[in-house]
Order: C-alpha cells, then structure tokens, then sequence
C-alpha cells in the first residue's frame, strides 16, 4: 500500500482514492453474507476502472469471517467497526487489534460519532485505539466531526481536536484514514454542503501534514452517487452508511470517483 500514499503530503501526487462502507447493526448474518457476495460481484467492475479505487466494507464482527470467504481474491478489503486498545487479558466483550488482523482485517474503524454518543468513547480511547490498531499494522479509519451545523468556525476546530487527539496515537510512519463526518449529516436527508466541507477538510489536511502519517481524508455523512463530484476533489473518498445497501449505488460511487 506504500505507493497509493505520497510519503510526502505536499506533493502534487494525488493518493489513490478510497471508499470505505459502515454496514452498521443494519443486517442480520445472512442478509451480510448476501450484500457481501454482491460486493464481490463489483470485482469486474473495478478492474475496469479508469484508475484504481480501494474499496473497503466493515460488516459487523460476526460476519468478519464471512468476508474473509466471499471477498477472497477480489481486492476489495474488509474489516472491523471498533477495535479494543489492549493487546489481551481481562477485557470481556472486547476484540484486539491483534486478533482482527489474524482475521486477514486490513482496516478498522476508530471514534465514529455513535460510538461516542452512546459508549462513551473520548478522544483518549479513540487516540488508544489508534495507537492499537497502527502497531497491528491495521489501517485506522478515524471518524471525526462536529455536532453542530451552525458554526463553520467553531465546526473546523472540533473536528481538528478529535483529529489530532486520534492522530497522536499513531504509530510514526503508519497508514491512516480519516473519515471527516459532521455528526448533523449522518442519518440525514442530504450530505453536508460542498462549501462547509471543503473548509474543513482544508484544515483537516492541515493537521495532516503536521503528523508522521501516510494518511487520505474522506467523507461520511448521507454520502452517495453524486458526493464525491460535488466536493470538487476537497477528498480523497467517501465513507458510505445507508446509500451502500444498493450495491448498484455502491458502483456507482466507485465509478464516479475513478473518472474524477
Ligand atoms: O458510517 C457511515 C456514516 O456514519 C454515514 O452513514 P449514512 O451514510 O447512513 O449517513
């Protein structure tokens, strides 16, 4: 994977774009299994593109090994929805990020906003995480974004905290992802708008260039056909909730940003 990320983030390389898809707690085990296998079925497809896209799937942990099986051989990349901080011992309930890579898992999601909502996840358990996951050699897909719409200002600095938090837990040199993801836009009719983003990952990449990391920025948020156009190249990708669940709409997504 070192040569779809600049070593140096000021280059005029643009990295390989990545699009990244949250199955949530939407499916149960055999409507995963069957989404899975229609993922896979987009293989020809993204062997066609104009330029490659890494596309990537975090089903729920049951099913880790489902996308072992059905995703075997076609380039598409999987992994987990959390990840634990410890490497073992008396942590009941909790999966390592040593254990997810034994799983063949290449990414693993770190702070998504309903993780912090609900389990009370901080910017020190996510900077944990972080530093747990890039010492497995997984690649930690960072969620960061700010609860409010109203305060572009105040929008950019929020997320920032989150992202550099996160960021001071990875290992120096290691790959990352940060899927910038106003936390108004996720579950919501629309996406964020084009301008309200752009400024904020301007400042995300920022905060980038500022860290020892190998990292691409995306966006999350009600994205779908038609984002990532949107967004004027202001990302790298897109982090893909609902508007995945019609893998046609998936391939769509992954077309339009191999043409952009
Ligand atoms: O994990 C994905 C994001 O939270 C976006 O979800 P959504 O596209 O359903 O709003």
């Amino acid at each position: 994977m070192n040569d779809v990320i600049p070593e140096n983030s000021t280059s005029a390389v643009r990295p390989r774009p990545v699009v990244g898809v949250s199955l949530k707690l939407y499916f149960g085990l055999a409507r995963t299994r069957a989404w899975l296998a229609e993922v896979a079925a987009l293989r020809d497809a993204l062997a066609a593109l104009p330029r490659p896209v890494d596309l990537f799937v975090l089903p729920a942990f049951p099913a880790l090994a489902d996308a072992r099986e059905l995703l075997a051989g076609t380039g598409i990349g999987y992994g987990a929805q959390d990840v634990h901080w410890a490497e073992s011992g008396a942590w009941t309930g909790e999966v390592s990020a040593g254990m997810l890579a034994e799983t063949g898992a290449r990414y693993v999601e770190v702070g998504h906003a309903e993780r912090r909502r609900h389990f009370g996840e901080t910017d020190e358990t996510v900077a944990a995480k972080t530093r747990a996951a890039t010492h497995a050699g997984l690649v930690p897909v960072i969620c960061a974004g700010e609860l409010r719409a109203d305060d572009l200002a105040g929008a950019a600095e929020e997320t920032l905290t989150q992202v550099r938090a996160a960021l001071s837990g990875a290992v120096p040199g290691s790959e990352v992802v940060i899927a910038y993801e106003p936390v108004w836009a996720i579950g919501a009719r629309e996406p964020a708008p084009a301008s309200h983003v752009r400024a904020v990952a301007d400042a995300i990449r920022g905060a980038l260039r500022d860290h020892d990391v190998r990292g691409r920025l995306i966006y999350g948020g009600t994205a779908g056909p038609g984002t990532y156009t949107e967004l004027g190249g202001a990302v790298d990708g897109l982090f893909l909730g609902r508007l995945a669940h019609d893998t046609e709409g998936l391939r769509k997504v992954v077309e339009e940003i191999a043409a952009g």
